[in-house]
């Protein structure tokens, strides 16, 4: 749905049209933005709290910099939607995230001001820094290059690589660090404390006032004075700013923290900046969901709060008739209490996504054994490596395509030991609106080749739960869970539990012709599909393998004995996937048999509604049913012509 913007808005196409106003106006022009965004993302869905937050940096940064030459990069990305509205796509900004719309995050291929593809975080330094040195070698010494980075976002280790070695280039990079005190959740660890205790420092505040001005303005006099005037901050922040030593220690020069809000003043600032040559880093305080009294209030639930009404605020739900199945997440976290009850060696680890994976039902019951350790994938999994030396069992969750990052920790620092941690990985499979960079789409091709690890997917609420419940046992080793966003299939779910026998599947149902195998919650679809085909007079098979790896022979060889067509169905990459697991197993036991493999293709796949890119990659429902189809007729065919 197209929406109205404000007088001014509606005339600025381009960063370009921004500039011909004067700074008085670019308190109007934020407010319109703001307003403008609540009115498309309230009917429209996203990311939302995050861009409120940064109106007014964004309106200052595009007209205090001469985007797209100078190269502005964003972090996550999720705040940049007032970004896009400035940058060409006001008109298009209804279509954000929808099926065959804009992509909620900046991203290349889409627009020139979309300097770098997001959406994991705290890649905006290293990208910013590896513009401005290439700049330098091109001899271009005029252009800017802005990295904004969350607060959040700055806790991981990627984020401190960047600043590490920013530090030592002196080159043109500006760090602005956007301080709203908030991951999704509450952030958390000392850098979040520390930047806390810069920000209420009342004597740091003043005192920077005065020597920030002097400074800023002195530096720009030419290169000579700025070399005195660093020399001069140095030796006096050094001494007597000792709260501001971290930026400063890694060579940045430090600046603010300046109130995010003021637009006039961020503009000035940003174009002063502009002046001053080498790593330099602004920090920012802003409201994460500034200017909608709810969002500012409840700042996790206004992360992403789905479709509501601008007026009331009141956030819509769709009310079904019957009991709905709980989404995955929540049985996660409802199961790790009920398991950490009876298993005093369980600890939970997320990293940053407490309200994601539902680990906050833990860290509610059971503060002490259940930890946010911020944005630090690769340190989530080797903290986990530890607990797990003096004996405990940490449930580590990570989002399946977070997890990416942390892919040689897992293999280095737990399959080569064994060690008893669990991984579980949500989101896995296709997650949806937020497109390529969400999609967990890789993690059992980037599993299976590891040694040691067990790799499992439940095909509902009862499986995952059983499947929690085998891992935690003593000495099981390295144990990884995937399973998808979003609903399961039993309202009923909770149910006692059970071991599993490792690499054990199930049959679902007996059939003819063909045997349809399956891992995970796509073999829902599979139940659905073959209900439909039954009723056509086709009877397939079906097969659970529940276990990618180990997988279970003993089933395989009954499937390729008894059937000569073969139809796999994963939630994941084709390429490594569970169906070239089959042909593998196909091959080394001589067995010779039609497979057809249903998944994700080899291609980035875009954004949309779930059911709309499972039918896009062809492993819906009605995907299988016309597999089944296929190889029915062409049996058919063949048995007519023989
Ligand atoms: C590597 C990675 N881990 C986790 C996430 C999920 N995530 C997206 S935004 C976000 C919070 C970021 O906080 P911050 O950078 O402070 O931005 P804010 O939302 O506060 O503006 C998290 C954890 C992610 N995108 N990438
Ligand atoms: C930007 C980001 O990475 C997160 O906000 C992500 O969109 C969360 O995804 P879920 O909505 O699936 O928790
Ligand atoms: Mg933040």
């Amino acid at each position: 749905m197209q929406v109205k913007a404000g007088p001014l808005l509606s005339k600025i196409n381009y960063p370009a049209d921004l500039k011909q106003y004067s700074e008085a106006d670019l308190v109007q022009i934020s407010q319109e933005l703001r307003q403008y965004i609540i009115d498309v993302v309230s009917v429209n869905g996203g990311h939302f709290g995050a861009s409120l937050g940064v109106v007014e940096l964004t309106v200052a940064l595009h007209y205090a910099l001469n985007t797209p030459y100078d190269k502005l990069v964003w972090d996550v990305g999720h705040q940049a939607y007032g970004h896009k509205i400035l940058t060409g796509r006001r008109d298009l900004f209804h279509t954000n995230r929808v099926y065959g719309g804009i992509s909620g995050f900046p991203k290349i291929s889409e627009s020139e001001y979309d300097t770098f593809g997001v959406g994991h975080s705290s890649t905006s330094i290293s990208a910013a820094l590896g513009m401005a040195v290439a700049s330098q070698l091109k001899g271009e010494t005029n252009r800017q290059h802005v990295a904004v980075i969350g607060d959040g976002a700055m806790t991981a280790g990627l984020a401190f690589e960047g600043l590490n070695h920013a530090g030592i280039e002196n080159s043109n990079v500006l760090v602005i660090l956007n301080d709203n005190c908030m991951s999704i959740d509450p952030n958390v660890g000392a850098l979040k404390e520390y930047l806390t205790s810069i920000t209420i420092s009342k004597s740091y505040n003043r005192f920077r006032d005065d020597i920030s001005h002097v400074l800023t303005g002195l530096s720009k006099l030419g290169p000579n004075a700025h070399k005195y005037v660093k020399k001069i901050e140095k030796s006096i922040k050094g001494t007597l700013l000792k709260q501001s030593n971290l930026f400063e220690a890694l060579n940045f020069r430090y600046f603010g923290p300046v109130d995010g809000h003021d637009v006039t003043r961020l503009a000035q600032t940003i174009k002063d900046l502009s002046a001053i040559p080498g790593p330099k880093l602004l920090h920012c305080i802003t409201v994460k969901g500034k200017g909608f009294a709810l969002a500012e209030k409840d700042q996790t639930k206004w992360h992403a709060p789905g479709l509501f009404d601008k007026i009331t605020g009141e956030i819509k739900k769709s009310t079904p008739d019957k009991p709905q199945p709980p989404k995955y997440q929540d049985v996660f976290g409802h199961t790790m209490v009920e398991l950490a009850e009876a298993n005093d060696k369980i600890v939970g680890i997320t990293p940053a996504m407490p309200s994601g994976s539902s680990l906050n039902i833990m860290m509610k019951a059971m503060p002490k054994r259940a930890f946010d350790v911020g944005i630090a994938e690769q340190h989530a999994v080797t903290f986990s490596a530890g607990l797990a030396t003096q004996g405990l069992v940490p449930f580590c969750n990570i989002y399946s395509s977070f997890m990416q990052r942390a892919y040689d920790q897992v293999i280095h620092d737990v399959a080569i030991q064994k060690l008893n941690v669990v991984f579980c990985l949500d989101r896995a499979g296709l997650a949806g609106a937020d497109g390529a960079t969400h999609h967990g789409a890789y993690d059992i091709a980037y599993m299976r080749c590891i040694p040691n690890l067990i790799v499992s997917s439940p095909m509902n609420e009862e499986e995952l739960r059983n499947l929690m419940f085998t891992a935690q046992q003593e000495n099981i080793g390295p144990f990884v869970i995937r399973y998808p966003r979003g609903n399961g299939v039993m309202p009923d779910w909770k149910r006692p539990f059970k071991a599993l026998k490792i690499g054990e599947g199930r049959k679902i149902c007996d059939g003819e012709d063909v045997a349809i195998l399956t891992i995970g919650h796509v073999g829902n679809f599979a139940v659905e599909a073959c209900t439909e085909l039954n009723s056509e007079g086709f009877h397939p098979a079906h097969y659970d393998l529940r276990f990618v790896k180990p997988l279970d022979e003993a089933l395989l060889n009954e499937v390729f004995s008894k059937y000569k067509n073969v139809i796999t169905v994963e939630d994941g990459s084709l390429p490594g996937g569970v169906g070239a697991a089959v042909l593998e197993f196909m091959a080394d036991n001589n067995y010779n048999a039609q497979v057809v493999r249903l998944g994700i293709p080899d291609k980035f796949i875009d954004h949309g509604e779930q059911p709309e890119l499972w039918a896009e990659c062809g492993y819906d429902k009605n995907a299988i049913i016309e597999a089944v189809r296929k190889v029915a007729i062409k049996r058919t065919t063949d048995s007519m012509a023989g």
